[in-house]
């Protein structure tokens, strides 16, 4: 494994609700770096699904099973995010509280982008290298590590 994105499987139910043009995801696989998915049955079973409802914040445990079996972020509008996680998914995991500095939400806590989500998910479970990859794709990708730096490296030394 060489620290790249695409060793994992990094995986988007992509529910195309909002601006195409805006979308973090299109754009990570417009770079070959997101394997996009109509139905969770698309996607390994086991994988880790990005819920912000859960009740279990992702930690480094949770390394092992995105080796194994990924990583699965539900990408739909936040317009319709009642009625898309309606339901309770049992490898859902929710992030630490964190700040979106994607230029739609900026600056709101706990509103981050699909792209922002998932490599926040990497950093927290040690695959830096990864999470890094994907947000330098987007020109707020460095505003998103130095806004939230202390709040990411809080969560670390929590799991040590
Ligand atoms: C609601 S969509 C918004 C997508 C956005 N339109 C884009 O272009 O990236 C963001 C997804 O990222 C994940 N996510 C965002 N914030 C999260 C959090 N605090 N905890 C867990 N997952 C989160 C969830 O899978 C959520 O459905």
């Amino acid at each position: 494994m060489n620290g790249k994105s695409n060793d994992l499987g990094l995986y988007a139910l992509h529910l195309n609700q909002d601006d195409p043009k805006k979308n973090t995801i299109l754009r990570l696989n417009r770079f070959n770096l997101i394997k996009l998915g109509k139905k969770l049955s698309q996607f390994p079973k086991n994988a880790i699904v990005l819920d912000p409802f859960s009740n279990n914040v992702i930690e480094f445990q949770d390394r092992n099973n995105i080796k194994k079996s990924g990583i699965i972020v539900i990408d739909c509008s936040w317009t319709q995010i009642d009625l898309v996680f309606n339901r309770k998914f049992k490898m859902g995991r929710k992030l630490p509280h964190l700040l979106a500095a994607n230029s739609v939400n900026y600056g709101k806590w706990d509103k981050l982008s699909s792209a922002e989500a998932l490599a926040a998910a990497l950093f927290i479970t040690g695959f830096k290298n990864e999470a890094e990859e994907l947000l330098s794709k987007f020109p707020w990708g460095k505003s998103f590590w130095e806004i939230n730096k202390d709040f990411l490296n809080e969560g670390l030394k929590k799991d040590k």
